[in-house]
């Protein structure tokens, strides 16, 4: 006997389909409902556990040890703190244990507890996945009460009343709720993130649950970056006078924050400008364009996606975390499928014939994952750099010897 199977458990994970698991608790002590889905990443919990996109869900990680390099000040992606990360719970395999790396400020555990974020580990992730894989992403609750004393009453009526995340629009929570400058540039080694000195271009970017490296990576590019609400209206956004526009990533179901965005966007694309979307912005320009968003069954949660670029032929491995796609038989014509999913075949890009307007369904920016993407950033500057007369830089760079 080890001692632990005696001891009661003080976490509980229970599912919509009364599946009740037990464990041990994490994070903050109450109880929280959500969507769980299962992530494949095995680094950068922490860029994870602070994507926006992730309101609403309960993230479940594949990769047993997490929480081993601890958590630090850097590995932030929410820009808005008032909203915290968005994400709903956190279900591990293994305890976590004592962080061990130069950058960590404290343990995982304190971090949770901070963030209010609720979690569990101690439960058999691999059935987990399974399970999910077979039966598709269920709402669910995870409970934490360090005397192993659950209201259970309570604990039903809060996963009774998660509605699921159809029909929600969660990009007006997790949004900035006002505008502001951004000129951070990329993280380097011994040196930390810099400042844009002298910037060439001005993107407008439309914060849905925006990541804070899609921001830098377009400062990386020269560009410095007005952030304006998801409900900014195409003349507020014109306003700024920008050269691209950029439309984020998010939480929720598409079509629901599409119920604003959409005539948005379809403002701006009357204007010719350059713009780009990734994941929800991708979605949404999707919608704009009169194509049609579905849930999917399992999702795509990780960062080992082979995707191909249909354009170059060229196979990229991506960072990749949505439940909702493009319907690829409802692209209408004169919209090009650009990605492919090389797991399912799905939509994971699109462009718009003759016009600078173009998709992506991952996540370029990487954090966590590979950088193969980072080309997307100059694809999307080269169209700016068109307009204006500039000359064109090459996608790909060879790394530095
Ligand atoms: N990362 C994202 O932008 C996610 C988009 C959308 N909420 C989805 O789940 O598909």
């Amino acid at each position: 006997m080890t001692g632990w199977e005696q001891s009661p458990a003080t976490a509980l994970l229970i599912l919509a389909d009364g599946t009740r698991l037990e464990g041990r608790g994490i994070g903050a002590v109450g109880h929280s409902a959500g969507e769980i889905c299962f992530n494949t990443a095995m680094t950068g919990y922490q860029e994870i556990l602070t994507d926006p996109s992730y309101a609403g869900q309960i993230v479940t990680f594949t990769f047993p040890h997490i929480g081993n390099v601890g958590a630090n000040d850097e590995d932030t992606e929410t820009v808005n703190m008032a909203a915290l990360s968005g994400v709903r719970g956190v279900v591990l395999k293994a305890d976590i244990t004592n962080p061990s790396n130069y950058r960590s400020l404290e343990k995982l555990d304190t971090w949770l507890k901070k963030r209010n974020i609720v979690g569990i580990t101690g439960i058999d992730t691999r059935a987990l996945t399974a399970l999910i894989r077979q039966s598709g992403m269920p709402n669910g609750v995870v409970a934490h009460a360090p005397d192993g004393h659950f209201d259970e009453a309570s604990i039903k009526a809060e996963l009774n009343a998660f509605p699921g995340l159809v029909g929600l629009d969660l990009a007006r929570e997790v949004t900035t709720a006002q505008t502001y400058h951004w000129d951070q540039t990329g993280w380097k080694l011994g040196e930390g993130y810099g400042t844009l000195e002298d910037p060439e271009f001005h993107i407008v970017a439309v914060d849905f649950g925006a990541k804070r490296n899609i921001l830098r990576c377009l400062a990386d590019q020269g560009a410095k970056v007005t952030v304006v609400p998801a409900s900014a209206s195409a003349a507020d956004i014109l306003s700024h006078n920008p050269d691209g526009i950029f439309l984020s990533n998010g939480p929720g179901d598409p079509a629901a924050t599409g119920q604003y965005a959409v005539p948005t966007i379809k403002t701006l694309l009357d204007t010719g400008k350059p713009m780009f979307g990734i994941c929800l912005g991708h979605q949404l320009l999707g919608l704009a364009l009169g194509a049609t968003t579905t849930k999917m069954h399992q999702g795509h949660h990780g960062a080992n996606h082979p995707v191909k670029d249909l354009t170059t032929g060229k196979v990229e491995i991506t960072s990749m975390n949505h439940g909702f796609a493009v319907e690829k038989a409802s692209l209408p014509p004169g919209i090009t499928e650009t990605h492919v999913s090389l797991f399912d075949g799905s939509n994971a890009g699109l462009s718009v014939d003759g016009k600078p307007v173009f998709s992506v369904q991952y996540h370029p920016e990487a954090s966590p994952g590979p950088r193969d993407s980072h080309y997307l950033f100059t694809r999307f500057l080269n169209h700016v750099r068109a307009q204006k007369g500039l000359a064109q830089k090459p996608e790909y760079v060879a790394p530095a010897a």
